[in-house]
């Protein structure tokens, strides 16, 4: 038996074009729907997948009808002498119509895996879409694209109905593997039909081996991005950008950083989302501020407004009288012009990309030599030097930390929002990093907004403060005043306030009840018709041997815990204690005075110092 090889080739040449076809046109359609948020997703993405899921009969079918020699667009085609019926470009169509859905899917779902905060990070750091694209999303994904283009290969390589139904099965011409099975069979050919599922079994082994090995082999592409990616590669970008982005502006070369001599940024916006509102006036200028607030409490979603990575309602957001959002006048600066720093929460080091590459990123609208200077100067001034060469995983919390400050402070930015910085790190590193921070602080000239829902990191780092609960602003002044008198009960608790009663005022301005202590006080604050609670912090409670004419009590110890240098007292006022539930006042001593104290026999004294009272609204 003379076999004739050419559905061999035919079906490797049509598959091969037809993967490569299906490859760039599912990587550009994955790649748009990603970013797709408008309306009629659904369906669009209901088109692209159809061919997968609908007989390839019924697709060859279609093809059929679109090609056709009395449809619309096969009167074009034949006006230019293209046949697309019975020739091997059919076959190519068919193959590449039925596999594109797989290509498509599989590199959609493998963008959708990188994480969100490379992206927004990228986009802080002045990114085009474009650039965001080629250098993170691309390089990021690219395990889940060649498995993607492998299945492509080997889904076109099967192909037989709509094949059969556009190109027909010309011996030498359109005649793949699939149908030479088909014909060979329905001849009575078996040994023929036999030797050809043999080869095409062996050929999809093959790729699924390749899948396998691809999937195993790490670490290449990224080096090749690495490697290349911030010269070659970027440059190739930058020369293809104009031919396919809509947006030209690569880095911040198109907004040259200006000197201002007041550094200023005023935020007044409202973002409404389904379950959540969110209202926030804050202005920040030379001195860090804090902003502090209860998980949930809308600080990311501020610092995201302002950074451009949400779009707030309305409202309006100034930094150093540049106007970045305005909702009156329907002004919204994107991202990667307005000059922000971001630091994450998670840090968001682009996990592809050396601790330089990673710093340099924001530069790459610099020359060569200014892009490695900026880079060893931030490099050194957050004493990474020993890392550059290191990836991200190759680091520790704190050398990552350091990474993510870097990269914000390289692009020097008129403003450094910081989300959350050191909550990754354990209590030792969160202390040498906060001192690092404190020194990077003193010498950044820009404004500087530093979100923690730690109390005393918020007061050690930070000036003013603006403390937020539930979306709203519900105190903002000089860090002093909030803790010695803040204005409102939450405002008490969200500074670790832990004593409270309410109040019914008697006698003079300065005479209350304490209803829940069960007792009468002096207190140094005014009592206006406001004044709702009265409140103690634990650590101004105070031990007496004698009791004092005015807001001294005798009371009774019901529980105590105790941390490595601190004790918390539960105490009972007037009487003992029923249960452990049962007691009025905490209170925080050393473990020396515990030492003191504890061998007393009750009752104690406990003084509450006019002082050191606060008294509240509700
Ligand atoms: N994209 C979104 N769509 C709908 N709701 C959202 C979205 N992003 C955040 N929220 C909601 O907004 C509220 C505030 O979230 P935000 O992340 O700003 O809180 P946070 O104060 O930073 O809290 P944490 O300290 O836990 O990070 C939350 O209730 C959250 O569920």
């Amino acid at each position: 038996m003379l076999l004739d090889f050419s559905p061999l080739w035919i079906s490797l040449k049509t598959a091969s074009v037809a993967t490569l076809l299906a490859f760039f046109a599912g990587i550009i359609l994955a790649g748009i729907m990603f970013n797709y948020q408008g309306k009629g997703q659904n369906i669009i993405d209901g088109i692209l997948t159809l061919p997968l899921v609908l007989p390839p009969i019924v697709v060859g079918f279609l093809l059929l009808l679109l090609f056709g020699r009395y449809s619309p667009l096969g009167k074009v085609l034949q006006h230019w002498g293209i046949s697309i019926i019975f020739s091997w470009k059919g076959a190519v169509i068919a193959s590449t119509v039925v596999a594109l859905p797989l290509m498509y899917k599989t590199t959609l779902a493998a963008f959708e895996q990188v994480n969100v905060d490379w992206v927004n990070c990228a986009r802080t750091l002045g990114a085009t879409e474009l650039r965001i694209f080629w250098q993170i999303i691309l390089p990021l994904s690219w395990r889940g694209i060649v498995s993607g283009a492998i299945l492509t290969f080997a889904r076109a390589l099967g192909e037989f109905g709509a094949t059969l139904m556009l190109a027909g099965s010309i011996p030498g011409k359109t005649q793949t593997m699939p149908i030479a099975i088909y014909f060979a069979a329905e001849a009575g050919k078996m040994p023929e039909a036999l030797l050809w599922v043999v080869i095409l079994v062996a050929i999809a082994l093959a790729v699924i081996a390749s899948i396998n090995y691809g999937s195993k082999t790490q670490g290449w592409f990224d080096r090749l991005c690495d490697r290349w990616g911030a010269s070659t590669l970027s440059r190739w970008f930058v020369i293809i950008s104009p031919w396919i982005s809509l947006n030209r502006s690569v880095g911040f070369t198109s907004v040259t950083p200006l000197q201002f001599s007041r550094q200023e940024l005023i935020v007044d916006v409202q973002k409404r989302l389904p379950h959540f509102s969110l209202r926030v006036q804050l202005k920040a200028g030379d001195r860090p501020l804090g902003i502090l607030g209860a998980s949930g409490s809308g600080k990311s979603m501020t610092l995201r407004c302002i950074a451009g990575l949400e779009t707030p309602s309305e409202g309006t957001i100034l930094l150093n009288s540049r106007i970045l959002f305005d909702s009156a006048q329907g002004i919204n600066l994107p991202c990667r012009d307005r000059r922000i720093g971001f630091v994450f929460q998670n840090y968001a080091l682009f996990p592809h990309m050396r601790v330089a590459r990673n710093i340099g990123f924001g530069l790459q609208h610099l020359e060569k030599t200014e892009q490695r200077k900026q880079v060893d100067k931030y490099l050194e001034l957050l004493q990474l030097q020993e890392v550059a060469q290191h990836y991200p995983h190759q680091l520790s919390g704190g050398q990552q930390q350091r990474v993510a400050l870097a990269r914000a402070l390289a692009i020097e930015p008129d403003a450094l929002l910081l989300d959350e910085p050191l909550s990754a790190l354990d209590s030792y590193l969160r202390s040498q990093i906060e001192q690092l921070l404190a020194k990077v602080f003193t010498n950044y000239k820009g404004v500087i907004l530093f979100v923690t829902h730690k109390l005393e990191e918020a007061y050690r780092v930070c000036e003013p403060l603006t403390i937020l609960d539930r979306g709203e602003v519900i105190a903002s002044g000089s860090k002093q005043d909030i803790f010695q008198q803040p204005p409102n009960f939450r405002v008490a608790q969200l500074t670790e306030c832990k004593n409270f009663s309410r109040l019914q005022r008697i006698g003079d301005r300065h005479q209350i009840k304490a209803i829940d202590w069960d007792c009468q006080l002096t207190v140094k604050p005014v009592i206006y018709p406001s004044s709702a609670y009265v409140g103690l912090r634990a650590h101004h409670v105070q031990f007496l041997l004698e009791p004092k004419p005015i807001n001294s009590f005798p009371c009774w110890l019901v529980k105590v815990s105790e941390t490595p240098h601190r004790i918390t007292l539960y105490l009972k006022l007037h009487s003992v204690g029923q249960h452990e539930d049962d007691y009025h006042l905490q209170a925080e001593i050393f473990k020396e005075k515990w030492h003191e104290i504890q061998e007393r026999p009750f009752p104690w004294y406990v003084y509450l110092d006019p002082l050191k009272l606060i008294v509240m609204s509700a």
